[in-house]
């Protein structure tokens, strides 16, 4: 029989970096053959887009699925297997599979779904890459009192959490074989320091981390890992272990249409009014600003926004304006909405 295929499954909360940090591998793939397979929560489907932007050879469009029908741990069974057997059943086969869960995913039931049984035989998961944000990680995001937590950590195995922001982190570090701490440009040496100490403390014994910027990492360090997680989840604790369904309601999404903007200039300073005033934790999109022939493309993570142009508009193409956005549940829909098109 022949070898086992490897999979590399990437996760990471909501705008981490996962798709920098494939889109780095795509362009320094050193001759592999790259299947992804990308799942994002919204419905704008832009991290595909982008990837499939790369044009690099030996990860075509072709090699490019996106799965969107919700998180991907939710809807393995009827997203997930099919793509990866379908995938299993082309005739050029990719030398190495990578998977990039959407931001709010829970990575084991996923890494459980390697060891269905016409999965197994054919494919292994190398290793579970967990990309965090620094700047997010040092100001709190997923733990409002890190030492609170520690302490209770240190006193029951089994943490109650607070917040659906920490049980999300828990369980990303907890699944995982490799742990970028991404963003290492907007920290200082002794944020790196101290970010990465803590962390230690809280990954399995064997967890290499490494600290990044724009994901960029050797391709060497990051695939091979050998780890075939599927066969080891018992040292992988999760606090939805005994959950039989993880439905991603603490947190919700829309997508806005807003029609041509005059500016990006103008755009970002409303996002940012709506960004301080209403709970927002990521914006994406691709829009059309007034007199431009390029599509602009925006990110924003938290407070932080980015922007720039990645290519003309083609011809034929629909012009969107379209922004993908995410918070917390109960987030005024209307409000930003208003806030933003107003
Ligand atoms: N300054 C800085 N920005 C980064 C870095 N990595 C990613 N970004 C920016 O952060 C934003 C989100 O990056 P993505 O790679 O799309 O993050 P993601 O984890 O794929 O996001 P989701 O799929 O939405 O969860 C983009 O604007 C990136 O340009 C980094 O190391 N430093």
């Amino acid at each position: 029989m022949s070898e086992k295929i490897p999979a590399t499954v990437i996760t990471g909360f909501l705008g981490a970096g996962k798709t920098s940090l494939i889109r780095h591998l795509i362009e320094n793939s050193d001759g592999k053959k790259l299947a992804l397979i990308i799942n994002e929560f919204g419905d704008l489907g832009v991290d595909g887009e982008l990837l499939k932007g790369c044009g690099n050879e030996n990860c075509t469009e072709e090699d490019i699925v996106e799965l969107a029908n919700g998180c991907i741990c939710c809807t393995v069974a009827d997203d997930f297997l099919p793509t990866i057997q379908k995938i299993l059943s082309r005739e050029d086969r990719p030398d190495h599979i990578i998977v990039e869960t959407s931001g709010l995913a829970l990575p084991k039931p996923l890494v459980r779904a390697f060891g269905w049984p016409e999965v197994r035989t054919q494919v292994t998961v190398d290793g579970v890459v967990t990309v965090i944000d620094g700047p997010a990680y040092r100001d709190g995001l997923f733990a409002a009192d890190p030492e609170a937590v520690q302490a209770q950590r240190e006193a029951d195995e089994m943490l109650d959490h607070d917040s659906p922001l920490e049980e999300l982190f828990d369980d990303q570090l907890n699944c995982a074989d490799m742990i970028i701490l991404n963003k290492a440009d907007l920290l200082d040496a002794s944020e790196v320091a101290s970010a990465t100490e803590q962390l230690k403390g809280r990954l399995r014994p064997q967890v290499k981390m490494l600290e990044t910027s724009h994901g960029k990492i050797d391709i060497r360090v990051l695939l091979g890992l050998g780890s075939a997680a599927e066969d080891d989840l018992a040292s992988r604790p999760s606090v939805h272990d005994d959950a039989d369904d993880h439905e991603h309601d603490d947190f919700e999404s829309f997508v806005l249409d807003i029609g041509e903007v005059a500016s990006p200039e103008f755009l970002v300073a409303k996002l940012q009014a709506a960004i301080a005033t209403h709970d927002i934790l990521r914006v994406k999109g691709f829009i059309t600003v007034a007199g431009k022939d390029m599509r602009l493309v925006l990110q924003g993570v938290g407070s932080r926004l980015q922007h720039y142009f990645d290519r003309d508009w083609k011809d034929g193409e629909t012009r969107i304006s379209k922004l993908v956005i995410i918070g917390e549940h109960d987030m005024d829909q209307a409000a930003i909405a208003e806030m933003i098109t107003a």
